[in-house]
């Protein structure tokens, strides 16, 4: 094992099951003996949790400019990293986190329509190289997914927030985008089909962590 801790991201579409798999993929790791620390962004420490709020609230009057929401996202992200992500990282812990850069580039660059190059700049200027070890990204119809999201927010009594308020057009380009990305990226990206039940998608992601865990040791 190296001595540097693994880190490992969940990516996809809203609903498409992050967080449910989030905790299989820490749990499985933990009882191998990982220590694991488990975030999400935007969010994960008390400053950028407030940063998620800002990003998220769907109540405020005044539009959230394209290029603002760019920047907050990364500057969530400084933090995060300063004082989580390298931290736990550098001390050997693993770090499985709900979403990071490609969100960016799938939301703000395919959803938004900001220059990928422009995305990248700020990419390189906040991570210095750092890039995830493994990103699992959970892909479904659109549709479906919205069906799943409508479901869990009904059983919360949850409101939609601002990204969730988007129109159809706007997930079909985040979903591409993701796609695009994982097809530029398939020594990193693994693409799991998130449409079947809960039990086969489990399989299905629980058997790309083993080999790519076992190919680490
Ligand atoms: N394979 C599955 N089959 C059916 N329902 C599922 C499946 N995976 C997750 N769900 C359910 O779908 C809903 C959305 O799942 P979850 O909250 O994990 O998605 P998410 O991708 O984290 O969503 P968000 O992008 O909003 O954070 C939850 O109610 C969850 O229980
Ligand atoms: C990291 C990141 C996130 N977003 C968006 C995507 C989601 O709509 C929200 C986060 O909420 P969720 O509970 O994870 O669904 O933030 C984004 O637009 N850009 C990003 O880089």
């Amino acid at each position: 094992m190296s001595q540097r801790g693994r880190f490992i991201t969940l990516e996809g579409g809203e609903g498409v099951g992050k967080s449910t798999n989030l905790a299989l993929v820490a749990d499985w790791l933990e009882t191998r003996g990982i220590e694991v620390v488990r975030t999400r962004e935007p969010g994960g420490t008390a400053r950028t949790e407030a940063i998620r709020d800002l990003l998220l609230d769907p109540d405020v009057a005044e539009p959230l400019d394209d290029d603002a929401e760019l920047l907050l996202v990364f500057a969530a992200r400084a933090q995060h990293l300063a004082s989580k992500i390298r931290p736990a990282l550098a001390r050997g812990a693993w770090v499985v986190c709900d979403r990071f850069t490609d969100a960016t580039f799938a939301y703000q660059g395919g959803g938004r329509g900001i220059a990928a190059s422009r995305i990248s700049a700020l990419e390189a200027f906040v991570q210095q190289g750092l890039q995830p070890d493994l990103t699992l990204l959970l892909d479904m119809p659109m549709q479906a997914a919205q069906r799943r999201l409508q479901g869990r927010l009904e059983h919360n009594g949850a409101q939609r927030d601002r990204f969730e308020r988007e129109r159809g057009e706007f997930f079909e380009a985040v979903r591409r985008a993701y796609l695009d990305r994982a097809a530029s990226a398939p020594e990193r990206i693994a693409v799991i089909d998130a449409s079947a039940d809960l039990a086969t998608v489990q399989h299905r992601l629980l058997a790309h962590l083993e080999t790519r865990v076992a190919a680490w040791r």
